[in-house]
């Protein structure tokens, strides 16, 4: 039996200084426990990427919809589309902040998603991501609720940070 890191393995890291809180107003929230330093890598999801029409059809009629992340896949002709991926993992988790303190990047080869902080953080403050400034729901932080419908691409290129 070969060893269990080669080539193929993916190196998993997740902060254990966090836990996640149930009763927040944004319902179920993640939480640092103890100061976490700047750009320390808190979490690597794996994901499972949406076809494009598995997407609009089917997925985006769920309240999974809500827990996925726009992921650019190639159709056939070589073209970007946008669809959706399910994050496994804290990534799930993230609630949003538009001052987010937590950055996050696509690795559309190996398919994973990798949390970073992006400034220090204080033991007990939440740990978000931004969505962007285009919510479906009313931003428990800001009161903000603004919903309409932009290009995909825009947005894949706007929410992700490295
Ligand atoms: C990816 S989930 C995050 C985890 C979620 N809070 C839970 O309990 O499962 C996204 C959902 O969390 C809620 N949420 C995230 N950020 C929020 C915010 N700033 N204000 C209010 N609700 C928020 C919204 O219901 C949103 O659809």
């Amino acid at each position: 039996m070969g060893s269990a890191v080669d080539n193929n393995s993916i190196a998993l890291h997740r902060c254990a200084d966090m836990v996640i809180l149930s009763n927040t107003p944004k319902g179920r929230g993640v939480f640092a426990t103890k100061d976490i330093p700047a750009r320390a890598v808190i979490d690597v999801c794996p994901v499972l990427v949406l076809g494009v029409e598995e997407n609009e059809e089917h997925i985006r009629h769920t309240s999974l919809y809500h827990y996925t992340y726009n992921w650019p896949v190639k159709d056939e002709n070589g073209s970007t589309r946008v669809s959706q991926a399910v994050i496994f993992g804290l990534g799930s988790m993230f609630n949003h902040n538009i001052d987010q303190n937590v950055g996050w990047v696509r690795d559309t080869e190996r398919l994973l998603v990798t949390y970073r902080t992006l400034r220090n953080i204080t033991a007990g403050e939440e740990l978000c991501i931004s969505y962007g400034p285009r919510l479906t729901f009313k931003d428990a932080d800001s009161g903000a609720y603004v919903h309409d419908e932009e290009d995909g691409l825009e947005q894949l290129n706007r929410i992700q940070l490295a």
